[in-house]
C-alpha cells in the first residue's frame, strides 16, 4: 500500500513518519509537497507534525489554505484513512476535517515529555489492533495541544465513540483530556501523541506500532474506495 506524507512549509515530522512506514513497516511511502493538487494513487494519508508557516495566526491557519488541502478533503470524502499527527491534527480541524481546535496549552508552556495514554475505542481503521482500555506511552511535544469543542460537539463525540485516545495526568488542558478524536464517519484521525517516534524500542516505546500496524489492516482488508 501506498502513504501521502503532506509536506508543508516549516513541516518537522514528515521524515519520522516516512522512516516509521517504510523502514519498520516496509510499505511505499511518498512525500508529497503542500504545492500538489492531488493525492490519486495513494491508499492513506499522514498530515504529520511541525510548525507549518510557523504557527502564525493559530496553528494550521495557515496551512488551512495550501493547495494541496483541496485533495485532502476530497480524499477524506472518499473513506480512505487520513491521520493528523500534532500540528497535523491542528491542520485537519482548520481545514473543517476534525471537530474542535487546538488552543495553547493551560501551562502556557510547550510541553515535551513522555505521556500516558488510555485507549478509549478500538473500533476504528487506527486503532484495532490495540484493547479499548489499554495504557500506552507515546511522546508529545506541543505548545497548542488543549482540545476544546462545544458542549454539543463532545455529546457528539461520546455518543459517536469519536475519541480515540485520552490522556492519563492531562498535561495540557483538553477537554476531557482528549487527546484524539476521529471524523464522524471514523476515517480521519487527528492526535497530538507521536506515535512515528514509538515505532521502536530504542526510541523509548513502541506502542506507536499498533497504530500504523491497523491502518495497514484496514486498507488491507477492504476494498479501496475508488477515488476521483
Ligand atoms: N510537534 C508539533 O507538531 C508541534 C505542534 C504545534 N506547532 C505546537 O507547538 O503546538
Amino acid at each position: 500500500m501506498r502513504f501521502a506524507i503532506l509536506a508543508f512549509p516549516g513541516s518537522n515530522c514528515e521524515l519520522d513518519a516516512y522512516y516509521a512506514v517504510s523502514d519498520v513497516f516496509h510499505e511505499e511511502a511518498e512525500l508529497v509537497s503542500y504545492e500538489a493538487d492531488s493525492l490519486i494513487d495513494f491508499d492513506a494519508v499522514i498530515v504529520p507534525g511541525g510548525f507549518s508557516y510557523g504557527d502564525y495566526l493559530r496553528s494550521g491557519a495557515i496551512a488551512r489554505f495550501a493547495p494541496i488541502v483541496p485533495a485532502l478533503q476530497q480524499f477524506a470524502k472518499s473513506g480512505k484513512p487520513v491521520i493528523g499527527i500534532c500540528n497535523g491534527f491542528q491542520i485537519l480541524t482548520e481545514a473543517g476535517l476534525l471537530p474542535g481546535t487546538l488552543q495553547k496549552n493551560t501551562v502556557a508552556k510547550f510541553v515535551c515529555r513522555d505521556q500516558q495514554l488510555v485507549v478509549a475505542n478500538n473500533q476504528t481503521p487506527f486503532s484495532s489492533l490495540y484493547e479499548t482500555g489499554a495504557v500506552i506511552t507515546l511522546p508529545i511535544a506541543h505548545g497548542d495541544g488543549n482540545y476544546y469543542c462545544d458542549a454539543e460537539t463532545l455529546k457528539t463525540l461520546e455518543e459517536n465513540d469519536q475519541i480515540v485516545f485520552r490522556y492519563q495526568n492531562n498535561p495540557n488542558g483538553s477537554l476531557g483530556g482528549i487527546a484524539g478524536v476521529t471524523n464522524s464517519e471514523g476515517n480521519v484521525l487527528g492526535m497530538m501523541p507521536h506515535p512515528e517516534r514509538a515505532v521502536e524500542k530504542i526510541l523509548g516505546s513502541d506502542d506507536g506500532v499498533q497504530l500504523f500496524a491497523s491502518i495497514i489492516n484496514f486498507v488491507k482488508k477492504h476494498e479501496v474506495v475508488s477515488y476521483e
